[in-house]
């Protein structure tokens, strides 16, 4: 592990290398080269925006498959048919601590294994049903679809997390999302420091037809979502997205810059922002837990949004995440595309996540 402590390796600068999935604690978003072709020249909008050909619930299974395919062959290689005894439910544990579901999910399957089935045999699928049970148990709580009262206008959703772990892209799948329920939708580039973070998120503003609030690189953020409120409210918006920088020079300086942007959101509505939604890489596994812990620091985080589920193995993370802070999770992303961000839903997910229909 580097020795640049804990922010260092959340937000450390370009020399940080992107973390594979074994590596439990380096985080993998790099800054993005400022000549994103793909993002800027958008080649593709109708693609992206068109209506998925499969439904939502086959493309959460496709979308899960490394997390459930880890889980369902290292549950097969363990249980073709053997005894419930104390060494089986040991290595039970085991396994459900790698596939990142947490000490407490992988505590509470193997207790309540231990309590219906001791000295029995057991097979793989019954074992999965009792895994889909609990997970599912414990991600109901938390499932909540962000469902923005709208009652003022605009209503605030400040959107942050590191670079790379999906703010930019989430915002645009969400303002699609709320665009189609018939909301009116603006978005303010408050990540002014990054040219390329602007210019994307412009891009899904033209995609989903949305103003784009947004000022020359380096400008003052706070100051830009100043003025975007204003103008929000002006043009009776009922939802306005805030976008934010991931990293700065330190952790110091990305406090101050997410404070003084609420600061600046308070002095025109006391209320606001409404929802703060911390947007998490899940690719990053286990190190997802201090980044909620050093963001909660920072803001008040009101909820989470956990993209790129199809990149990784480790989709466990989520329960483990949901049994730790009970924090919302208000959406999952299984790609790249407007519709692979969807309101979460526990069942559905905890069935996709074991591989089970
Ligand atoms: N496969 C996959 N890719 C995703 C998902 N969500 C976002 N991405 C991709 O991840 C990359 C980073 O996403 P951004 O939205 O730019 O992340 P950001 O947090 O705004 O990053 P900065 O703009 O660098 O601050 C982009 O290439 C997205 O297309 C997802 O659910 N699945």
């Amino acid at each position: 592990m580097s020795g640049k402590g804990l922010f260092g390796r959340l937000f450390g600068g370009k020399s940080e290398t992107a973390a594979t999935e074994a590596d439990a604690v380096a985080v993998p978003p790099v800054e993005a080269p400022e000549d994103e072709a793909v993002l800027v020249d958008d080649p593709h909008p109708a693609e992206i925006l068109a209506e998925a050909p499969q439904s939502w619930l086959s493309r959460l299974k496709s979308g899960l498959t490394k997390s459930s395919s880890k889980l369902t062959q290292g549950l097969g290689d363990l249980f073709t048919k053997r005894k419930l005894d104390d060494e089986a439910l040991e290595d039970l544990e085991d396994l459900l601590i790698t596939t990142d579901l947490g000490v407490g999910t992988a505590a509470r399957v193997t207790k309540r294994l231990a309590k219906t089935r001791f000295g029995q045999d057991v097979g793989a699928e019954e074992i999965k049903q009792v895994l889909a049970e609990e997970v599912a148990q414990i991600l109901a709580p938390v499932a909540k679809p962000l469902q923005p009262a709208c009652v003022a206008r605009p209503h605030v959703v400040l959107v942050v997390g590191v670079n790379g772990s999906g703010k930019t892209t989430t915002i645009g799948k969400m303002a699609k999302h709320f665009k189609d329920q018939g909301k009116q939708v603006a978005l303010a580039a408050g990540d002014t420091f990054r040219a390329a973070a602007v210019e994307q998120l412009k891009v899904w503003g033209e995609r989903t037809q949305c103003p784009v609030f947004s000022r020359e690189t380096g400008a003052d953020a706070a100051g830009l979502v100043f003025d975007a409120m204003a103008e929000s409210a002006k043009r009776g918006d009922d939802l306005l997205f805030v976008d934010t920088a991931g990293r700065l020079q330190n952790k110091a300086d990305l406090m101050e810059e997410l404070r003084k942007v609420v600061r600046v959101i308070k002095k025109q509505d006391e209320t606001a922002p409404h929802d703060v939604l911390l947007v998490l890489d899940a690719t990053v596994g286990q190190n997802a837990h201090s980044q909620v812990e050093v963001f909660k620091d920072m803001v008040d985080v009101t909820g989470l949004v956990l993209t790129k589920l199809d990149g990784t193995a480790r989709g466990g993370v989520l329960v483990a995440l949901a049994e730790k802070f009970a924090l919302p999770v208000h959406a999952i992303g299984v790609g790249e595309k407007a519709e692979d961000l969807r309101p979460f839903d526990a069942n559905a997910f905890a069935r996709s996540l074991v591989g089970l229909d």
